[in-house]
């Protein structure tokens, strides 16, 4: 390998060696087709990651289609992904051969600013994504619908032995980002009451994680469609309607949180007339339009409105080692990688329970 001086000379073949195989988008249509491209080799503080499975967030969807407008083509999607160890460099110590691991939505940042030195690497303005963010060799990343990652070890986690790595995916991406704001805003607490909105792939898990905090929840949905299995497979306590006037006053000022998840415009209004005074609504969906505040409903009652990325990497650990504990995975439908485009369609229309897991390390190959 070339000097580090002479880095920038380097053509983009040598400093990405590694053929792996992977699935891309490659304009607007989102549609995913075979994409072959390379990786850097492992570097002293790399691990290198046989992916196996990778789930499919909604986030994977936006960009694909290029709805927050920052997309660069092509696109190698996926952070939700769980995988062994395949080779490990000098200075990494955490990992070994073999070894389960995961990696969510980040690969890199500065490790220096005031949120990585509080462990909030996900606010880094430097911060690397896993998928369609430029590298610090000026190079495009590539995410996990894809047969192999090298990947900084500080950005990998250790994989709970006792969880099934497929269930255990979307915890790298949903799963961090329910559990990182409902401890770091108080919603963990036993006997709060704690709004999930919108009962998809991150909503399913944040019932999941309230619940295992010791929580009341109750799921805000658009149809009751979902109510039942909310209630008896997801063990939510009580089930909201939001087009319902009568039901959704007779619960207003009754949470004390709400994890906002929806992924698509909607008017927050009667969400917020739901929390207690000094209630707070964390907005985790990212609609591709902007939303409509309405001020008085949170002025009348103190109420807080917030937003949150993910969560850093020792939060990330925690998160998964919590999972593990208590046995919390995602429910999940695998699918085969020439599936993908299928699944992308049934997830815009909200058709799954309650996330798409890519086969990777079964199908990929023949995709
Ligand atoms: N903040 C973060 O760090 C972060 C991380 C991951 C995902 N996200 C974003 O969170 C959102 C949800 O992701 P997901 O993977 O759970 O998606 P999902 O598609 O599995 O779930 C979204 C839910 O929103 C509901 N919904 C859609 N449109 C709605 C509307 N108009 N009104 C009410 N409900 C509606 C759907 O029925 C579904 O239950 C996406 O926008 C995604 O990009 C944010
Ligand atoms: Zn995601
Ligand atoms: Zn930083």
């Amino acid at each position: 390998m070339a000097a580090k001086e002479n880095w920038e000379k380097v053509s983009p073949e040598e400093k990405h060696p590694r053929k792996v195989f992977g699935l891309a988008a490659k304009d607007t249509s989102g549609a995913l087709s075979p994409f072959t491209f390379s990786r850097r080799n492992n570097g002293d503080d790399d691990v290198t990651i046989k992916i196996l499975y990778c789930g499919i967030c909604h986030s994977d969807l936006h960009t694909i289609k290029n709805e927050w407008k920052n997309t660069i083509y092509p696109i190698v999607p996926g952070h939700e992904i769980v995988g062994t160890v395949i080779e490990a460099g000098q200075n990494v110590q955490k990992f070994k051969v073999g070894d389960k691991v995961g990696v969510g939505c980040m690969v890199n940042s500065c490790r220096s600013c005031s949120s990585c030195s509080q462990n909030l690497e996900n606010y880094c303005p430097k911060m690397i994504l896993t998928y369609n963010s430029v590298n610090t060799d000026g190079t495009i990343t590539y995410g996990g619908y894809s047969d192999m990652i090298v990947v900084d070890k500080h950005f990998v986690v250790r994989f709970p032995e006792n969880l099934p790595m497929d269930g255990g995916a979307p915890l790298l991406c949903a799963g961090i980002t329910v559990y990182s704001p409902m401890i770091n805003f108080g919603l963990n607490e036993p006997g709060k009451h704690l709004g999930v909105v919108g009962l998809g792939g991150l909503g399913h898990v944040a019932v999941k994680f309230g619940k295992a905090f010791g929580m009341k929840i109750t799921v805000i949905s658009t149809s009751l469609r979902k109510k039942e299995e909310a209630i008896n497979k997801l063990g939510a306590d009580a089930f909201l309607v939001s087009s319902d006037r009568e039901q959704m006053t007779a619960a207003m000022g009754t949470m004390d949180g709400i994890i906002n998840t929806v992924s698509a415009k909607h008017d927050v209004t009667p969400l917020i007339f739901l929390l207690k005074a000094h209630g707070k609504m964390i907005m985790v969906g990212a609609p591709e339009h902007p939303l409509e505040l309405p001020v008085f409903p949170l002025i009348m009652g103190g109420k807080i409105l917030a937003g949150t990325f993910v969560g850093g990497m020792k939060a990330t650990q925690e998160m998964i080692d919590f999972a593990g504990k208590h046995n919390i995975t995602a429910d999940i439908e695998l699918i085969r990688a020439d599936y993908v485009n299928e699944a992308m369609e049934r997830l815009a229309k909200s058709d799954v329970k309650y996330r798409f897991v890519i086969d990777v390390g079964n199908t990929l190959a023949t995709a």
